[in-house]
């Protein structure tokens, strides 16, 4: 496995990248790492300066001396680098052309170039980091709004991992006080008493890991981006909204109804997080519709179906008809927002009252996407409906190997707890049971790993990471 080749064969190999990403920049940033980092570095620069001091040099090409460009160099060595081996880096002009030749030149000089993910993934092998901080760093890069840098921030620092860690000795613990017999002293007195306080501490630990799912969970949703739709019958207003919300003229505006029939879609920034704004095709029974106008029909109900949240978007006075309303009430448990627009003809005041929708209660905007008037209220819906959907108030970056590995270590708790309450001294299964979920969690943090899966978390990694 070329990812791995420098595992168990007893030589490290010294790795290279541009940090920076392609394209032309100010400034682009070459790393190197590993055992030959600084002679390979050194023969581009001739001597290198002392450690963590940036100072300028020539960069040569190591055959000809060339001069390719002229640019910093900073050593930092090991053990005090982010890989935790000698690291090199050459800061160089940004452009295509310069960093290709220097890519080049340190390949002749000895290096390889890097796999996604390996910089990060040697820290990780060195001890630096844990393996939810390293995917911490990979949503650091990903995060595009403040709520999902700052989950990453924290999964960085080793919030996340730390509590899984401690759990998992939590478990440690308790296995070993089983396993030991501590609880079930064998003879006369009755197993109870060491029962009831099992099934306690099983509690109390199911609870915790619960938290950890909240948190994880509300994390993972956070990277997913949100969908928010606009549904509504024809000449509501949906694309004028979509424009408005999104500060853009994405979807197509006029006063001929049936105008917009494929889905737009455009970025709103809410609250520092950015969801995608769905306007779709306007809604009318089926009888009076003509062929495009019912394949738009098509198209708008599939995206309505797969969106977070819905604003179905009337003219202020009218209803919003029988196909609209039946989407908007397709999954109750899904926010609606009620928008009744375009109030700059009537006068009514903008803001946020309830209305009957299909015989429940729904919130209703009265908003105008002409004067803009009411929109920071429906802004405002959308980031408190969506903060709810996310759950957790200080969500940690997690992935989906995350999630389904608390999911299991769950199930693995909620079966010791099952065979404890059962009044039979099944210590040996609960001890099993345990050990399931503890490895579970190990799995989070890189406790326990393997080949395989360091393979397909690092390589989602960008190069030079
Ligand atoms: N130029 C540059 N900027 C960068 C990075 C980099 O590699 N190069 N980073 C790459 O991701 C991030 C910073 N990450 C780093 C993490 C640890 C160490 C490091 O040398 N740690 C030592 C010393 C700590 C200290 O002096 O306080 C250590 O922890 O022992 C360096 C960079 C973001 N900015
Ligand atoms: N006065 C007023 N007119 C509006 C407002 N919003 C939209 N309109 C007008 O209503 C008409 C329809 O607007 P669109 O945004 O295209 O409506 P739509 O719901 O996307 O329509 P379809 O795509 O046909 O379903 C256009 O003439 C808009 O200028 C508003 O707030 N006030
Ligand atoms: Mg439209």
């Amino acid at each position: 496995m070329a990812h791995h080749a420098q595992r168990g064969e007893g030589r490290v190999d010294s790795i290279f990248a541009a940090a920076t990403p392609p394209g032309r920049g100010g400034v682009a940033v070459i790393r190197l790492s590993g055992p030959e980092a600084r002679a390979i570095a050194g023969r581009l620069t001739g001597a290198l300066p002392p450690p963590r001091q940036a100072q300028l040099r020539a960069f040569r090409d190591p055959a000809g001396g060339e001069v390719l460009d002229r640019g910093i160099v900073l050593l930092f060595p090991a053990p005090a680098s982010y890989t935790g081996e000698d690291v090199v880096e050459l800061q160089g002009h940004g452009g295509p052309a310069v960093v290709r030749s220097l890519l080049d030149a340190l390949r002749r000089a000895g290096g390889r170039l890097a796999q996604p993910g390996e910089f990060t993934e040697r820290a990780f092998l060195n001890g630096r980091m844990d393996l939810s901080q390293a995917e911490g760093v990979a949503a650091l890069i990903e995060a595009d709004s403040e709520a999902a840098r700052r989950a990453a921030m924290r999964s960085v620092e080793g919030a996340f991992g730390q509590r899984v860690a401690e759990l998992g000795a939590a478990l440690a613990d308790r296995r070993a006080r089983l396993e030991a017999g501590l609880d079930f002293p064998d003879e006369e007195e009755p197993a109870e008493a060491g029962q009831a306080a099992l099934a306690d501490d099983l509690d109390r630990l199911r609870e915790q890991l619960g938290e950890i799912r909240a948190r994880a969970g509300a994390g993972w949703r956070l990277s997913q981006g949100q969908r928010v739709a606009l549904v509504g019958p024809p000449n509501a207003g949906k694309s004028s909204l979509l424009n408005a919300l999104t500060e853009s003229e994405a979807a197509i505006v006029a006063a001929t109804p049936g105008t917009t029939r494929d889905v737009i879609r455009e970025t709103a920034r809410v609250a520092g997080q950015a969801l995608e704004l769905l306007d779709t095709a306007g809604l009318r029974p089926a009888a009076e519709q003509e062929e495009v106008e019912r394949e738009g029909a098509r198209r708008a109900r599939a995206s309505a179906e797969g969106a977070d949240a819905l604003l179905l978007v009337v003219e202020e006075g009218a209803a919003p008809g029988p196909e609209a309303e039946e989407m908007a009430l397709s999954r109750p448990e899904r926010p609606v927002l009620l928008i009744r627009n375009k109030i700059d003809r009537s006068g009514r005041p903008p803001g946020l009252g309830e209305e009957p929708l299909g015989g429940r209660p729904v919130t209703a905007a009265a908003v105008s996407a002409h004067t803009g008037a009411g929109l920071e209220a429906v802004r405002e819906w959308l980031e408190a409906s969506l903060q709810a959907a996310a759950g957790a108030e200080e969500p940690w970056a997690a992935r989906e190997r995350h999630l389904e590995a608390l999911a299991d270590a769950e199930q693995a708790l909620g079966e010791a707890r099952r065979l404890a309450g059962d009044g039979e001294a099944l210590e040996d299964l609960v001890a099993d049971a345990l050990r399931r979920a503890q490895q579970r969690l190990g799995a989070i943090t890189g406790a326990v790993s393997s080949e395989d899966l360091l393979d397909r978390i690092f390589s989602s990694f960008c190069i030079g990471k």
